[in-house]
């Protein structure tokens, strides 16, 4: 399933979160996080997913009162000839401090969301003793995170907030 899916009408299978439902679930995950991490219940640092884990990450930050927080990217590539032999690989762009990280023991890393679960998985393999925690998850990638909030089907469509503005939409049965 992606964005652009040309059999999908625009209102089926599609989750549109706001910012406030982005806030309210990124807390919800705090809440969950919250005294878990193994210093006292203390998380050393907090690393982001860019770009995505950013919001839910500073969100987090400041409710678990984490200071510390970096960034790793990473970007999906799609490769293979037709449709049914493509896949999909995962590259790091950007590494968060090595000493900062360690083997991963007491960071909280942060994503929206896992849908494949590619991105966690490499991600896992640098870091395996970090914990992962994402908002959403599609059940693909659920054996890839250790908390999340939202369960979500591997059909749907997750659309964010900074991926939509506000606009006019027909009613459903058309106008007169
Ligand atoms: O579980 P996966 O199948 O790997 O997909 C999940 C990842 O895909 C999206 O990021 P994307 O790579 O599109 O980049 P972005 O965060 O910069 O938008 C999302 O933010 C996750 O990071
Ligand atoms: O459902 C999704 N929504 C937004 N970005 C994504 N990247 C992978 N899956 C998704
Ligand atoms: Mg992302």
């Amino acid at each position: 399933m992606t964005a652009k899916d040309p059999n999908r009408l625009p209102h089926e299978k599609g989750f549109h979160i706001s910012w406030d439902q982005m806030h309210r679930d990124s807390r919800a995950l705090a809440w969950r996080l919250d005294g878990r991490g193994p210093d006292d219940g203390a998380w050393r640092a907090i690393v982001a997913i860019t770009r995505g884990g950013m919001a839910p990450a500073m969100i987090i930050a400041r409710e678990l009162d984490v200071r510390t927080v970096d960034t790793i990217s990473v970007k999906s590539y799609h490769s293979g000839g037709g449709k049914a032999d493509q896949r999909s690989e995962a590259k790091v762009l950007k590494s968060p401090d090595k000493e900062l990280m360690g083997d991963g023991t007491g960071i909280l890393i942060i994503d929206d969301l896992v849908d494949s679960g590619k991105t966690l998985e490499l991600v896992r393999e640098l870091y395996p003793n970090a914990h992962f925690a994402t908002v959403y998850a599609k059940p693909k990638g659920e054996p890839m995170v250790d908390t999340f909030i939202t369960g979500v089907s591997q059909d749907t469509w997750i659309f964010f907030p900074w991926d939509m503005a506000l606009q006019y939409v027909e009613p459903y049965r058309g106008t007169d």
